[in-house]
């Protein structure tokens, strides 16, 4: 069983299909929604693909509704993919009892740790499954799809998701962006609580594994001359005041490490809300665009 189409909505010129599947990774049904542009749907041409990764207690709309990305991808024909953030429905205990740690809460791993590696491979899920759902031959949307020009930007935990996904699968994505990225999980309280409970409270060179700041220190980036990195955040945003981010770590470790290809702005003002996204998300489709040959 593939895709079923839930909802179709006219956007920009083209459409947002709101969609579900069955999910082997997770073990439930995982909704997605695909915006594809006007270019996609009046030549019926291939187009490059954005995955955007949403934050905590996101579902496929918080972004598609109001991120206004939408916008920019109509002008420059590329699709965008919004996956969810978690498996749902699972019922595994304390899966709802906090807005950071669980439902709405994946982290973009792979589980190791029980109740959790039962459906929580949302590292598996973005990189390898829903790839092959959205383009493979089965898929009625694969017509519309490059999947040879694909990049990756997302929010908070989704820019965790976006930067690591990115730096653990080179060649995988062209470009990488983020807003308000939670930048070195393993040294924030977010991270630490959902790599303890994910990964294992001991395993902390794993933990490693799936932070930005140690993987950009790594032997695949160290000295990169090309990394293709936008990194925005917001200095009225209430969790990078509480250390939630750590945007300067990361920096600090891109430097260390000698790689070029990393910018990482500070947005005088703007909070960590979908404000800031839609003020700047223009931008980071640009950034996409340049490297998926649109520009
Ligand atoms: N507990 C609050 C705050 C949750 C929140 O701010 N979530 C952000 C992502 S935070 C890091 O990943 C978000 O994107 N929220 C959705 C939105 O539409 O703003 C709550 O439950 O709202």
């Amino acid at each position: 069983m593939g895709l079923t189409v839930k909802a179709t909505i006219a956007s920009f010129g083209g459409k947002l299909f709101k969609l579900s599947h069955p999910s082997t990774s997770t073990g439930t049904d995982m909704a997605v929604n695909l915006y594809l542009p006007p270019q996609a749907l009046k030549s019926q041409t291939k187009v490059p693909v954005l995955f955007y990764l949403s934050g905590l207690t996101c579902t496929p709309d918080n972004c598609s509704e109001k991120g206004f990305f939408q916008h920019g991808a109509s002008q420059r024909g590329l699709a965008i993919v919004y996956p969810d953030t978690s498996p749902r429905g699972l019922n595994l205990p304390g899966e709802k009892d906090a807005w950071d740690f669980g439902e709405g809460a994946g982290f973009y791993v792979d589980a190791t740790q029980e109740p959790w590696a039962k459906g929580y491979k949302m590292d598996t899920y973005i990189t390898r499954e829903l790839p092959s759902v959205l383009f493979g031959a089965d898929s009625e949307f694969g017509k519309y799809l490059d999947a040879d020009k694909v990049s990756i930007t997302g929010h908070s935990m989704g820019g965790h998701g976006a930067l690591t996904l990115y730096l653990k699968n080179p060649g995988m994505y062209k470009s990488v962006s983020a807003f308000a990225p939670i930048a070195n999980p393993c040294e924030c309280a977010w991270g630490k609580k959902a790599f303890a409970g994910y990964l294992g409270e001991e395993n902390k060179e794993e933990w490693k594994k799936h932070d930005a700041t140690e993987l950009i220190k790594g032997e695949k980036w160290r000295g990169h001359k090309d990394a293709r990195v936008l990194v925005d955040v917001g200095t009225g945003d209430n969790f990078y005041k509480q250390g939630q981010l750590l945007p300067e770590n990361f920096e600090k470790a891109v430097k260390e490490a000698g790689v070029e290809g990393v910018t990482v702005r500070y947005q005088e003002d703007y909070d960590h809300s979908y404000y800031f996204m839609a003020s700047f998300s223009d931008e980071h489709v640009d950034h996409a665009a340049k490297y998926l040959g649109l520009l």
